[in-house]
């Protein structure tokens, strides 16, 4: 593609070397690794390293335009454009690039702090019944018919999210929902994107280890909603579908309400679309959903009041797209797994076994607390928390699994740099439980029960321990780690796989 017109809409400080027409660009990267012959490298001042520090490996890998924030010197015949801010000029660059590819069809971001995969696989059902092609990007994998990429990210950085949604418009997709991360908001990810619509779920603590404290959070969600779904081309009657129930979307909606034209959800406040009646069973979920002076009922195979808060998510985002309402009740009722999410992975003549993606103090009770009234037995929770990761949720979901649960089994959740032992000590802060500080599987066969805790650090050791102790009337819950197929020791990416241990345990039980 040629320069100029790449560089559209760009505010270039400075440029020097062969310009404008002379120049065609092969393809674009932000990382030196991926530079090709003609490759345009865009340097960013990241978290971990400086991208300006690898603008020399980039030229010898054959890049022959450099987009960079620092003055650097350079043969004559490479092009150095200097701006402000490399990793927004990223944004505009693929934008350019994959020819703005988001206007091509309807999009939809997801945002919160829990619920988001749940929900796009919701609407992904529902855009199904309603006969649209349907593109999703989240956390399990990047999508549409006829190919499954896998996901570094939940969302993609912004070269790759343009590329991905040109690969979309190119196969037919005429919808997308993406689940859209505080990180995504915050490192300008999605900012070239124009959506339809945004979901917000809640919030609750997660990702401290980012954004240090809860109003940060909020403002990096909040600016999706004030600022780059606003700054997008697309008008509609509603741009926003947000959980009335939860605080921070009451103060999403004062704050951000008069630009972003909400539609609201909830069960107990008055919200435009509403859940007036359910039952809650290990079946799944019926609901009684009311829309303004019309109501009807929906039925799905997910488990639990935090499944009827996404179910009214997708319906509201739904109902704001105008999707008919029989399509949607199509759609939720034909949506009856997500993948390790309250995934069950025992038979009916086993105990109630359960691979989840809890990983925050707020899922961890609600799934529990979903639980908790269909317990015949006791509840056996195994969790760990991450490394690297938001450290004061680790207490906090300590406290949340000996409350709800009558045996709980400390382990290792992708410890990456960190000591996994000293991830258990931080978690063991907020059990307030009598401890038994180190534990093994025999450790339950003598007969361990009430509200206790063991640590057994080694995960696969862990599932076992749980599901050997485990009597048919009991529930295991097994969270933290849902869909992932891997263990991250070190820098080490280990496979590892929740469900596949659970099902060989219960094989052998
Ligand atoms: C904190 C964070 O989000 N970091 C992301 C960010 O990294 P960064 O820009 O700081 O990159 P860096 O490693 O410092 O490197 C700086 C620059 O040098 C370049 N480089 C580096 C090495 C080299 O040899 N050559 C080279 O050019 C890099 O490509 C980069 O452009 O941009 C990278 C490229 O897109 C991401 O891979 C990386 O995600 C890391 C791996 C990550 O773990 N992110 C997590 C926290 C995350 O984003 N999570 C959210 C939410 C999860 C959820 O709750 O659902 C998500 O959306 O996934
Ligand atoms: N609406 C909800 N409110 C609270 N907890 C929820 C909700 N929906 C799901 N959960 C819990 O959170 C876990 C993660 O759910 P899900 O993957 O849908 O959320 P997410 O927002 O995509 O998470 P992530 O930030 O890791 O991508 C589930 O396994 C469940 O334990
Ligand atoms: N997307 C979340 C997932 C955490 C899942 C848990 N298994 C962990 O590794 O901490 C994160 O990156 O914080
Ligand atoms: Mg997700």
């Amino acid at each position: 593609m040629n320069l100029s017109i790449l560089l559209k809409g760009i505010n270039i400080l400075g440029i020097s070397g062969p310009s404008g027409s002379e120049v065609n660009v092969s393809s674009v990267c932000y990382n030196s690794r991926q530079c090709t012959p003609d490759s345009l490298f865009v340097a960013i001042r990241g978290l971990k390293s400086d991208g300006h520090e690898y603008i020399d490996d980039a030229v010898r890998c054959g890049a022959k335009v450099i987009v960079c924030e620092k003055e650097v010197t350079m043969p004559p015949e490479i092009t150095v454009v200097r701006v402000e801010n490399g990793r927004r000029t990223l944004g505009l660059l693929a934008r350019n690039f994959y020819a703005d590819p988001s206007r091509c069809l309807v999009a939809v971001a997801v945002m919160g702090t829990n619920g988001k995969t749940t929900v796009t696989y919701i609407l992904e059902s529902i855009f199904q019944a309603a006969g649209f092609s349907c593109g999703v990007l989240g956390t399990v994998n990047y999508r549409y018919p006829g190919l499954v990429m896998e996901a570094p990210n939940t969302t993609p950085e912004s070269l790759d999210l343009q590329r991905i949604i040109r690969e979309m418009v190119d196969h037919g997709v005429t919808h997308l929902v993406a689940e859209v991360s505080s990180h995504a908001v915050d490192l300008r990810r999605i900012d070239d994107c124009d959506f339809d619509l945004g979901i917000f779920t809640n919030l609750t603590q997660d990702h401290l280890d980012y954004h240090k404290t809860m109003e940060n959070y909020f403002q990096a969600k909040k600016r999706f909603f004030s600022e780059v779904l606003p700054g997008g081309r697309k008008q509609h009657r509603y741009a926003m579908a947000v959980n009335a129930d939860d605080p921070w979307g009451k103060r999403l909606i004062r704050e951000t309400g008069e630009i972003s034209r909400p539609l609201t959800f909830g069960i107990e406040e008055k919200a435009d679309i509403r859940a007036s009646s359910f039952d809650l069973s290990l079946d799944g979920i019926r609901a009684e959903i009311v829309v303004g002076s019309m109501s009807f009922d929906v039925d799905t195979a997910l488990i639990g009041k935090f499944n009827l808060y996404n179910v009214l998510a997708a319906v509201s985002a739904s109902v704001a797209l105008r999707v008919p309402i029989e399509a949607i009740r199509r759609g939720v009722r034909a949506m009856n797994a997500v993948p390790g999410r309250l995934e069950k992975v025992s038979g009916s003549t086993q105990p109630d076994v359960f691979v989840d993606y809890a990983h925050t103090d707020d899922a961890l009770r609600r799934v529990l607390q979903s639980l908790s009234p269909f317990k015949r037995g006791r509840i056996i929770t195994v969790f760990g928390c991450g490394g690297d990761r938001d450290r004061g949720k680790r207490p906090l979901m300590g406290k949340v699994a000996t409350n709800y649960s009558d045996l709980t089994i400390l382990t290792s959740d992708n410890p990456r740099s960190e000591d996994p032992l000293s991830i258990i000590r931080d978690i063991e802060v907020g059990i307030n439980s009598q401890s038994i500080p180190e534990g093994s599987s025999e450790d339950l066969s003598r007969g361990m029960t009430g509200r206790g805790y063991v640590v057994i650090p080694d995960r696969r050791e862990a599932i076992g321990a749980a599901i050997r102790s485990a009597r048919p009337s009991d529930i295991v819950l097994i969270a933290g780690k849902g869909h992932e197929d891997y263990q991250i020791i070190g820098e080490k990416r280990l496979f590892f796989d929740d469900r596949a241990v659970a099902k060989e345990f219960l094989q052998n039980t």
